[in-house]
Formats: C-alpha cells, sequence, structure tokens
C-alpha cells in the first residue's frame, strides 16, 4: 500500500467480478492496480465502433488544420478533435459513463486523438493544478479507450507505479484521482510514450466532479 492510508478509501468505479453489464455491452475487467485504482478493461468498443470513431476523427482533424490554430505542446505532440455529436458518439458515451459510473453531464466530452512515430503526451496528471481555474470543477476520473493495435510504442505508462498497458484495438484504462488522500491522486501520474511505428488512435474521457452539460 502506499502512502500512509490505514482505512480503504472509496472509490468512484464500484464494480465488482470480472464483467460490467452496461445497457448494449458486456465489458471485461482484466486487471486492476488497487490503490490509486487502475483497471485495465476489454471488448469496450467493437472493431466497427473503433474504425468508425478514427474514420470520423480523421475528417475532423483534416478540416480543423486549414487554419487552426497551430499551438505548439511539447507536452503533447498528437493532434486531437473532440467527436462531434453523432449516433454512434452517443452511444459510446452512454456506455463509457456506465463503466465510469458518473452521469455523462460530468464529461468533457470525448476526445480523439492520434499520434504518429516520435509523437507522445509526456508524463503529466488530468487533473488541474489547485492554483488554475478549471480546479473549481476539477476532473476526478479517466477512461482512456484504444482505437488500433500500434505497430510499435505508444504504451500508456504509470511511471509512480510501474505500470505499462499496451494498446490493444477495443481496450482500455480506467484510472480515478477522487481520493481525499492526496498522495494516491498523485501517483496516477501516466505518460504516452512516443510511437515508434504505425499510427496510434485513442478516445480519451474525463469526467469532472459537478456536471459540464445539462441533460
Ligand atoms: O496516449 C496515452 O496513452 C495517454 C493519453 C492521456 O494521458 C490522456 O488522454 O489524458
Ligand atoms: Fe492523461
Amino acid at each position: 500500500m502506499i502512502g500512509d492510508t490505514t482505512e480503504k478509501e472509496r472509490t468512484i468505479f464500484d464494480h465488482t467480478g470480472n464483467s460490467i453489464k452496461t445497457e448494449d455491452r458486456e465489458i471485461r475487467i482484466l486487471a486492476k492496480y488497487e490503490a490509486p485504482l487502475v483497471v485495465v478493461l476489454g471488448n469496450v468498443l467493437s472493431d466497427e465502433e473503433c474504425d468508425e470513431l478514427i474514420k470520423h476523427s480523421r475528417e475532423q482533424l483534416q478540416r480543423s488544420k486549414v487554419g487552426g490554430d497551430h499551438a505548439v505542446n511539447p507536452i503533447r505532440t498528437s493532434s486531437g478533435v473532440f467527436c462531434e455529436q453523432n449516433e454512434t458518439v452517443v452511444r459510446i458515451e452512454k456506455r463509457f459513463s456506465q463503466i465510469m459510473n458518473i452521469p455523462i453531464e460530468h464529461g468533457d466530452g470525448l476526445q480523439v486523438l492520434m499520434y504518429t512515430p516520435g509523437q507522445e503526451y509526456q508524463p503529466h496528471h488530468d487533473f488541474f493544478a489547485e492554483t488554475s481555474r478549471a480546479s473549481a470543477n476539477n476532473r476526478i476520473s479517466t477512461l482512456v479507450m484504444y482505437l488500433n493495435d500500434v505497430e510499435e510504442g505508444g504504451k500508456t505508462t504509470f511511471p509512480m507505479l510501474n505500470i505499462s498497458v499496451i494498446p490493444n484495438k477495443g481496450m482500455a484504462v480506467y484510472f480515478e484521482y477522487f481520493y481525499n488522500n492526496q498522495e494516491l491522486n498523485d501517483f496516477t501520474l501516466h505518460a504516452g510514450t512516443p510511437v515508434i511505428k504505425g499510427e496510434k488512435w485513442i478516445a480519451t474521457m474525463w469526467m469532472r466532479r459537478q456536471a459540464l452539460r445539462l441533460p
């Protein structure tokens, strides 16, 4: 056990057993790190859903590159888009909300990120620093979905926990950082390591403490 927590802290993700039955799919719980909670999930999206998200986002990415803001962020070198709401996105967001056990109105919206060789997301926390204005309604949990198999590289790593998750199409990694013990939250530091070969496509869902949208 990390830190000096004597009592087990409450977690948002309260699924037990080896699967989560959402309205339209049975998700497999494949591996768990207990504190902070990091869960590897299988069968989250079908191949067709992954392909569709990539196809739509590729088109959006191409459009957003024309006349868009080209600000370069050395921490995150991938390109990303927030998915436009369509039937598939709405269905997938609903499923994610059931997995994450938080109403969808608390979500930032589904973001698709694409990395090419050399691109990465350096170690970071998904919650905002206490000094930032966004921390008034801070993020509390994350679901990262792998939309394709990466030929080489592009793992999601948690350097303080010594965990590496290998991207596999249709699988996901979930983690949360809403503990009373800030040390546990800090341990969710994570990174997307540089892609070496091929493309890496992910869809990320971040949840906030309070709703951002109307139901
Ligand atoms: O690319 C990854 O594996 C990690 C992505 C990530 O940290 C995020 O989207 O917040
Ligand atoms: Fe992240």
